[in-house]
């Protein structure tokens, strides 16, 4: 199975290939997009020793790395410095390459580092992760956590080639795999209810690669529509506004990226039922304990509204809540912060 999908942005057309065994020849595609005169690689300490070499060694043209240590809480304004010092200390050039190698983390950082390094350096994305194939990878969206806040500090900068090779996912623990299955509930939810029926399956990881490929094609039509979330790209969100911040109450170790916005899809469902529509929550949650996901908030109320209160769907004294009434279609509705008070504290 082989798949070529393009989005184009305001910087640039991205393209996104998904095809098992692209790892293995990785230089050969990036040979045909660009021609710099050096490459840097930034990975994370486990990705690094995983598949930094496999990649490094099929170039001809010099390849520095920046390995990065894993996991959220080193999604942060420091590491992206590091990451500068770097490519500055090798010599990187505006007309070089910078490839990501790696989960969610390494995405949003070294897209990060460049869109800001020189003003902009071209970027080649190669997803590891589950979550990162069929979300991060794919947008454009770039960044780092502050301690007030998840992803409060970034940039809209597209990479201008995304390789997606679903072999990498063989070593993936199971718990970063259910990770990544959050996102892909997301999209069930929120686009294609068929693909709710897909991971209902006892044997569902067997079409991990139909499931991908469906997922990054509902994420490249929403951001072709509205790139810089400012309608439409905000049901993406959906289980986000709740999940962003647990995620920032357990200091982003307590909790995994997925695994904030399972329970903050089943949060989102409770609220939606609130509001009068149908309670969706029973076979939402159904679904994430057959993934092996948490559907229960761990914090307090009054926390997790406070928390919420710095997402960047809010404007003025309102959010913009992502509800879905009906699988497979998601709606954008403004809550005033009084009601949402009011509901958040009933979940
Ligand atoms: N930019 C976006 O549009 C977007 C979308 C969704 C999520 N995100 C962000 O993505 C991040 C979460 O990403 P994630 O879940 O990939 O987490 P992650 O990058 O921390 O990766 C999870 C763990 O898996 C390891 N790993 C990665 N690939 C591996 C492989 N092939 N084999 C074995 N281990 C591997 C990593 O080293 C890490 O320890 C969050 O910061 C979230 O905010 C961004
Ligand atoms: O690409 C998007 O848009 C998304 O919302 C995808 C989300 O899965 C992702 O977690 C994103 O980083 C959240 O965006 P944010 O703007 O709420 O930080
Ligand atoms: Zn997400």
């Amino acid at each position: 199975m082989s798949e070529l999908l393009t989005l184009k942005g305001t910087n640039g057309v991205s393209e996104i290939h998904i095809e098992s065994g692209l790892l293995a020849r990785a230089a050969s595609v990036i040979g045909e997009t660009f021609s710099p005169s050096r490459i840097h690689i930034v990975s994370d300490s486990t990705v690094a020793p995983l598949y930094l070499e496999q990649l490094e060694q099929q170039f001809t043209l010099p390849v520095t790395h920046t390995v990065i240590p894993a996991g959220e809480e080193h999604k942060r304004l420091s590491t992206v410095e590091g990451i500068y010092h770097d490519l500055l200390a090798n010599g990187m050039t505006r007309k070089d390459l910078i490839i990501a190698l790696g989960g969610g983390v390494v995405g949003d950082i070294t897209g990060f580092a460049a869109a800001t390094f020189l003003r902009g350096v071209s970027l080649c994305q190669i997803p590891t992760t589950l979550l990162a194939q069929v979300d991060s990878s794919v947008g454009g969206k770039t960044g780092v956590d502050m301690p007030e806040g998840k992803n409060l500090v970034g940039a809209f900068y597209q990479p201008r080639l995304v390789l997606i090779d679903p072999a990498v996912l063989a070593t993936l623990p199971d718990q970063t795999f259910a990770d990544g299955m959050a996102e892909v509930v997301k999209y069930g939810y929120i686009s294609n209810r068929e693909i709710l029926d897909m991971v209902s399956a006892p044997d569902y990881k067997k079409n991990i690669e139909r499931i991908i490929c469906e997922c990054v094609r509902i994420k490249r039509d929403v951001v072709t529509i509205d790139e810089h979330d400012t309608g439409l790209r905000m049901i993406l969100n959906f289980g986000h506004t709740i999940g962003h911040a647990a995620e920032k109450l357990g200091n982003y170790v307590d909790l995994t990226h997925g695994q904030a916005v399972a329970v903050g899809m089943v949060a989102a469902m409770r609220l939606s039922a609130m509001l009068g529509n149908e309670d969706l929550s029973e076979r939402l949650i159904g679904i994430l304990e057959h993934i092996g996901l948490p559907t229960e908030l761990k914090y307090g109320r009054e926390d997790i509204y406070r928390s919420l209160l710095s997402d960047k769907k809010k404007f003025g004294a309102t959010v913009n809540f992502i509800l879905v009434r009906e699988p497979g279609r998601a709606e954008i509705t403004p809550i005033g912060a009084e009601k949402l008070h009011e509901y958040v504290l009933k979940l």
